[in-house]
Parts: C-alpha cells; structure tokens; sequence
C-alpha cells in the first residue's frame, strides 16, 4: 500500500479504513516525508533532498468531513435503537442570557440533533436568572427519562458559580464530561468516565480516523483550560504520548512547542503559534476559534485559529483548519455521548 494513504481523506472508498481505527504506526521521520512523497524507499533520499528547497503543504484534516461520517454512524445506531427497543435519546440543552456566539452554538448543536434523529430540548433563560433557578432545571432534567444528555452552555453570567452548576448534574448525564467526577476518574489510570469532554475527544478521534498514532509520541498541548486543554493533555497520556503543556506562564513555549510530533492548540489567541515553532512534520490539530476583524466578510469577521495557518501548512504534515476542524467534531462528540448515555441508561448494546 502506498505510504501516502497514511493520510487519505475520509471518503467513501477509506470509510472502511478510517471505521477499523487499526492504529498504523507511523514515526515522526515517515510522517514528515511520507505524506508529502509517496515515493518509495529508495528515492526517499531525493526526496529528503528535495524537501529542503522545495515548498511541500501538509495534509488538511477535514474535521467538517469526519463529523458528517459520525453523524450518518450515529443516525444509524439511532433508529437501530428506536426500533429494537422504542428509546429515542433526549439531550437538553440550558442556555443562560442572550451571548451571540452562545446562542449560535445552541442553534448548531439543535440543528446536528435533528440530523440524526436525536430529540433536543432547549430551554433559554434570562440572564438576570438565579444559580437556583438554573439547579432547578437541571434537577427536573436529572429526574426526566426522557432526557439522556444535559448541557450547560459555558460561560454562564458572572453572578453564578460555574463549578456549582456543573457539580448538580447527574454524572450519567453529564454528555459534556465536565462534572468532576468525570473528570477526576479522566485523570486516573485504570479508570473510566462515563463521558469524555466533547472537544478533545473529537481532537483524539480524528487523529484516530486519520491514522495518525500517538503511542510513544511528543505532544504538546497549548492551553490549560478545564474545557479543552487540561483534558486533552489527559487524553494524550492515556493514548501512551509523551505529554507537555504550554500556558501563560511558560517560559520558553516556542521552544517546547517545536520539540512536538503532535501539537493541540487551545489557547485562543488568533495565530499565535507561528511556523518556525512547529517541528517540520508534527501534525497540528488546531482547537482556536477567534473571529477578527474582516471587512471584506459579509459578517464583518472571519474565523482563525490559534495556529497561524499559512506558515504551519508549509511545515507540518497535516493539520486541522479553522473553521471546518475541530469545530464540528465537537458537536459530533455531544451527539455521541447522548447516544452512548442513553444505551447505557436503557443497557442496550
Ligand atoms: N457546555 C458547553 N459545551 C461546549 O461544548 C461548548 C460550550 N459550553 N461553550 C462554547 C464552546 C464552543 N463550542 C463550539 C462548538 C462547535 C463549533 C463549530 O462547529 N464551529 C464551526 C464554525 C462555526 C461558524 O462558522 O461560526 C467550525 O469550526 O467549523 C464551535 C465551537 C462548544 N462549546
């Protein structure tokens, strides 16, 4: 098999590939020329060659294109469920004030629901709403049969304590992985929650669906945040990476960052990760969406990563664009921690 197939988009001729998630263990060296030249080993040293002079791009990770494959694996378990047992998995959704991008995420994630026939309620409330209100929703959603998912759009208004909120969710409903038990049994070796946190498990899964392995690998996660990087660095070392995080405070993040053959960036810093931190080949799976300023964009914006797009793709050997990456991955990974919640709830297999 050519070595490039390493890094075939998911399309319908790899679905097959991509569904096995077979790791294919693939070393930073393979990785950095492979994907680039599928040229076989004995030209490899022209190759090598020619790669120091020549512009090579890397392989785009099409997170839109994964999301829409789960969401059709999803829609199918479904209506296997639905018929086999007459289950419709329920996800309900509490939204606090009047954000825009909030209510953007809310409408997405409803509409991804309605796509694979999962039912989705939705309850805005006020941002002038007390933390009590908010625990009494929860609690009638704990108690609701009918609902096998709640989610709490983060941030909530700054009156409410978040950790609160999110302690009064019961752990077998907890799709977004956020609850602290959860999380504590994420960080144990030998344990296992009952959900991961829906960005960076779509992180690992489209490593996984790209056959890109992590075992014995250098990763660095950029961001410490609960949501996504504290998570993600947890995620790599359960899949046997080596990993480091790169924060705020971190002294040298340029010179860490390069030494990655995996790097997750969640920092939301627009571009802050330049070309000349990334190790030629290491594969970057971009986790910022940061609007800025656009004029010539009808909404006035456009998105951008924390990576810096133009010069990562010269250097690195795949990578997540902004958006269409990570993005919709995370919504997929909501949907199938509804679906795995309600299965377990009702012990269908
Ligand atoms: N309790 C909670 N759980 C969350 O999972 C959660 C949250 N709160 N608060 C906000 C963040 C953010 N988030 C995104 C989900 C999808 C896209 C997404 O699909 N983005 C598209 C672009 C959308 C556009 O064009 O505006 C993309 O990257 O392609 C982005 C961001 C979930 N979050």
């Amino acid at each position: 098999m050519a070595s490039s197939s390493i890094f075939n988009p998911p399309s319908s001729t790899t679905a097959l590939l991509l569904r096995t998630r077979r790791p294919i263990h693939v070393g930073p060296t393979s990785l950095r020329f492979s994907t680039i030249h599928s040229a076989p080993p004995s030209s490899r040293l022209v190759s090598i060659a020619a790669s120091a002079t020549e512009a090579s791009v890397a392989k785009v990770i099409d997170g839109k294109l994964v999301a829409k494959q789960i969401r059709d694996e999803i829609a199918a378990e479904v209506s296997r469920m639905r018929e086999a047992v007459g289950v419709i998995p329920g996800l309900a959704v509490i939204l606090v004030g009047d954000r825009k991008d909030s209510a953007t995420y809310v409408r997405n994630k409803k509409k991804a629901c309605e796509s694979v026939g999962i039912n989705s309620l939705e309850v805005n409330l006020p941002a002038d709403s007390t933390e009590e209100e908010v625990l009494n929703y929860i609690s009638g959603y704990n108690d609701d049969p009918s609902v096998h998912g709640i989610l709490v759009q983060l941030p909530l208004p700054s009156h409410m304590d978040e950790q609160n909120v999110l302690n009064a969710v019961g752990i077998e409903k907890d799709v977004d992985g956020f609850h602290p038990l959860n999380i504590g049994r994420l960080a144990m070796r030998g344990r296992e929650p009952l959900f991961v946190p829906c960005t960076p498990k779509g992180c690992i899964e489209l490593l996984h669906r790209y056959g890109i392995s992590i075992k014995g690998k250098r990763a660095v996660v950029i961001g410490r945040s609960n949501i996504v990087g504290m998570p993600a660095a947890l995620l790599l070392q359960r899949e046997d990476a080596t990993v480091s995080v790169v924060h705020s405070r971190t002294s040298n993040p340029e010179e860490i960052t390069r030494q990655a053959d995996i790097i997750i960036a969640a920092v939301g810093q627009p571009n802050m990760v330049r070309g000349s931190w990334i190790k030629p080949g290491a594969v970057i799976i971009d986790v910022g969406i940061n609007p800025v300023d656009d004029p010539s964009s009808s909404r006035g914006y456009r998105l951008v990563g924390d990576v810096c797009y133009e010069e990562a793709i010269k250097v690195a050997s795949a990578i997540t664009p902004v958006p269409g990456g990570v993005g919709p991955m995370t919504i997929a990974m909501l949907l199938q921690n509804t679906l795995s919640s309600a299965k377990r709830i009702n012990s269908f297999q």
